[in-house]
């Protein structure tokens, strides 16, 4: 039997000193703390023999030379990967890779900068725009994960320059600007996916919003206790996610974690609901360099009151409404409240 101890206490302490873990790296800490133990790390696949799981790839046709493929092949590409896998991973998606390798050094220059400058920015005020901490959920979680993250709100509004962080704030602006382009398209492709006029989801404000989340995974010294991330999904309407070499992302595809390897040209969509939720996770870092991603969360603050539910046009009695009506705001406090816990935060909202 594990020894009884302050858990409370020492997420308290371990918050209160406004360092993330990779302060705790930088103290040159060899055994993570037991906040960050996680009960059950099954770091490797259920063995499945020979498991081959080709990743959906769809080329969007945005690249250099590109117009080679059809609106017709890309949203059936679209439909059948978000109906099968509930993401696919996106290659010609107009973002230069030269944006992409920037807005990495950027994210990796907020994380790595004086850590008494770094501090002002450490914050778990839910209606603060531009803050950085450890784990979003990390007093109400059963286990602390390995990660620091950078939250970013980059539309409605458009933050201004002097309030984003001096070491990413031009590369934060330009990749939110070509983010948010490609999220139009992106809900363009989802609408017709689904039978809807190409508007519809944008007509519902769900390309309107965006949050960056820019983690930074630092080594662990013991990634078998821990995750990066623990499993979960997302909370946005869709997230596109871009990661760096390090590697350690999984998604859970009929049962079974499946490696999602980095691709320096390629983003990864991930869905929600009609469309599968997936389940995700990433695992402790195992090697010697900090892994950086960026997760583009299309999502409301949590401070907006709008109302969302099963789409009308596609319900009928055949089809009925599974889940009932919610606002962001309900929505979001009800994720903030049940934290990564591996459940879906549908299910509170199932009729
Ligand atoms: O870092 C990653 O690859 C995934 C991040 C993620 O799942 C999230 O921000 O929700
Ligand atoms: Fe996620």
């Amino acid at each position: 039997m594990a020894e009884k101890y302050d858990r409370a206490g020492e997420v308290k302490a371990f918050d209160e000193k406004k360092i993330g873990v990779k302060g705790l790296v930088d103290a040159g800490i060899t055994q993570i703390p037991r906040i960050f133990h996680h009960p059950n790390v099954t770091v490797t696949n259920p063995s499945k023999p020979s498991l081959t799981v080709v990743i959906p790839t769809i080329d969007l046709g945005l690249g250099l030379g590109g117009g080679t493929v059809t609106r017709e092949s890309v949203v059936a590409k679209v439909r059948d990967a978000v109906r099968k896998f509930g993401f696919f991973q996106a290659i010609n998606h107009g973002i230069p890779i030269d944006v992409m390798e920037k807005m990495k050094r950027g994210i990796r220059g907020f994380h790595e900068q004086d850590p008494q400058v770094k501090r002002g920015f450490y914050s778990r005020d839910i209606n603060r725009k531009v803050k950085y901490n450890t784990n979003f959920d990390l007093y109400t979680s059963q286990a602390a994960n390995w990660r620091d993250t950078l939250t970013t709100v980059m539309a409605p509004n458009v933050p201004s320059a002097e309030d984003l962080p001096e070491t990413c704030r031009e590369i934060l602006l330009e990749y939110s600007e070509r983010m948010m382009k490609l999220g139009e398209l992106i809900f363009e492709l989802l609408s017709e996916a689904l039978g809807l006029k190409p508007n519809h989801l944008k007509e519902l404000d769900c390309a309107k919003s965006l949050s960056l989340l820019s983690h930074y995974y630092p080594p662990c010294p013991e990634p078998d206790r821990t995750f990066g991330i623990s499993s979960h999904t997302d909370i946005s309407f869709i997230t596109i996610l871009l990661q760096d070499h390090i590697g350690g992302l999984q998604v859970l595809h009929d049962g079974y974690w499946i490696d999602l390897p980095p691709n320096p040209e390629a983003l990864i969509l991930i869905t929600n609901d009609e469309f599968v939720s997936v389940e995700h996770r990433v695992l402790a870092n195992r090697s010697e360099e900090p892994r950086i991603s960026i997760a583009s969360f299309f999502m409301h603050t949590i401070t907006n009151e709008q109302v969302y539910g099963p789409i009308k046009e596609l319900l009928s009695k055949q089809n009925p409404p599974k889940y009932r009506d919610t606002t962001t705001t309900e929505f979001a406090k009800h994720y903030l409240s049940k934290g990564l816990d591996g459940t879906s935060p549908l299910l509170h909202f199932r009729i």
